[in-house]
C-alpha cells in the first residue's frame, strides 16, 4: 500500500525527472552526444533561472522567442531505461533499437553504438560486477523507475563519471514522510546490492544518501525510460503554459516555445494534462507534486 501511495506521489512530484515518451511523429536520428543538428540553437539558452514571485526559482527569456522556436535542448544528467524496455533501447542514450542502427550488445543490454558504448564504459563496468537482479525485480513488481536512476548515477559516481554533488541544487524542499520511509526501503536494497559485490563502505552509504534527492520524482508510467536534467528542473508550472518539452529518439530533451515570448517573460511548461479541468488540476497538482497552483488560469476560476 505504501509503495503504491509514494509511487502516485513520486510519479507527480516534479520535473527534476522526467518520463521520456518516444513521439511517433517526429523522425530524428542524430545520437545525443553528436554535433549540435541543425535545429539545436549554438551558443548558451537564451534563458536565465532567477526567483519568481509566487513558485521559487523559475526560467526566464533573456531575448523574444518565436512560437515554435527551440529554446535549447538539454542532455540528462543520468537516465536509465524501463526494465521492461531492456534490450530494445539504448542503454546509454534511450534510443528505440530498431534494428537498423550499428547496435552492439554486452550482458543483456542494448547500445546503439560504439559511442554510445564508449560513453558509459566505466559505469557499465561498475554496474556489471553487481547483482542488481533483485533490485531489478523488485522495480519492475512495483513499477518503480527512479530506483534505477539512482543505481545508475552511484554506478557513474564509482566510476569517476560524476560527482555525487552533482544533483545537489535540485535538493527538493520538503519530501512527505510516506515517500521518505518508502525510499528508505528501496535504498536498504540497493545497499545490499553493493554490499554483496563488496562494495558497501562509507562511500557507497554517502552516494546512497546523497541521492536521495532524486527520488524525489518520477513518472511511473509505460515508457522507453526515465532521465534527470538540470536546467528542465527549474520550469515552473501553468496550465496555459508557453513552453513544452519534447523528446525524439534519445534522452535528449527539447524546450520549444508554444506561442511568441516576449522577453523577460517567465518560461513555464506543463506538468499535467492541461485539458483537465480545474479542480482535477488543482487535485493532480497538489496530490502529486504538493503545490498549489497559482497560475493565472488556475486564478481566473477556469
Ligand atoms: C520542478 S520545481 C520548479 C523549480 C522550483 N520553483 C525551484 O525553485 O526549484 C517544481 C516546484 O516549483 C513550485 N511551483 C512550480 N509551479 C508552480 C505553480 N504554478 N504554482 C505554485 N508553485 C509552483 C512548486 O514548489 C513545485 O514543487
Amino acid at each position: 500500500m505504501l509503495a503504491s501511495r509514494v509511487r502516485r506521489a513520486c510519479s507527480l512530484r516534479s520535473v527534476e525527472m522526467l518520463h521520456l515518451r518516444r513521439l511517433s511523429t517526429v523522425n530524428d536520428r542524430t545520437p545525443p552526444s553528436a554535433a549540435p543538428d541543425a535545429s539545436s540553437p549554438a551558443g548558451p539558452p537564451p534563458v536565465r533561472v532567477a526567483i519568481t514571485e509566487t513558485a521559487g526559482r523559475g526560467v526566464f527569456t533573456t531575448r523574444s522567442i518565436g512560437s515554435g522556436e527551440l529554446i535549447h535542448s538539454a542532455e540528462p544528467v543520468v537516465c536509465h531505461p524501463s526494465v521492461d524496455d531492456l534490450p530494445a533501447v539504448c542503454y546509454s542514450c534511450l534510443k528505440a533499437l530498431d534494428g537498423s542502427e550499428d547496435r552492439r550488445t554486452a550482458a543483456g543490454v542494448a547500445f546503439c553504438g560504439e559511442r554510445c558504448m564508449g560513453r558509459s564504459k566505466g559505469s557499465f563496468e561498475v554496474e556489471m560486477g553487481i547483482d542488481f537482479s533483485a533490485y531489478h525485480d523488485y522495480c519492475r513488481s512495483h513499477g518503480l523507475k527512479y530506483p534505477l536512476l539512482v543505481k545508475r548515477l552511484a554506478c557513474m559516481v564509482l566510476a569517476g563519471e560524476t560527482r555525487v554533488e552533482c544533483l545537489d541544487v535540485l535538493q527538493p524542499a520538503y519530501l512527505p514522510m510516506g515517500m521518505i520511509v518508502q525510499i528508505e526501503e528501496e535504498f536498504a536494497l540497493l545497499k545490499r546490492a553493493f554490499k554483496a559485490a563488496g562494495l558497501m563502505d562509507e562511500r557507497i552509504a554517502c552516494i546512497v544518501h546523497s541521492l536521495r534527492r532524486i527520488a524525489a520524482s518520477v513518472e511511473a508510467e509505460t515508457a522507453v525510460g526515465n532521465a534527470v536534467y538540470m536546467l528542465p528542473s527549474f520550469y515552473n508550472h501553468d496550465c496555459d503554459p508557453n513552453t513544452h518539452i519534447i523528446w525524439l529518439e534519445s534522452a535528449v530533451a527539447r524546450l520549444k516555445a508554444l506561442r511568441e515570448i516576449q522577453p523577460g517573460e517567465e518560461l513555464r511548461i506543463c506538468y499535467i494534462d492541461a485539458s483537465l479541468g480545474r479542480d482535477a488540476r488543482r487535485a493532480l497538482l497538489y496530490q502529486g507534486f504538493g503545490f498549489q497552483c497559482n497560475c493565472p488560469r488556475c486564478l481566473s476560476g477556469d
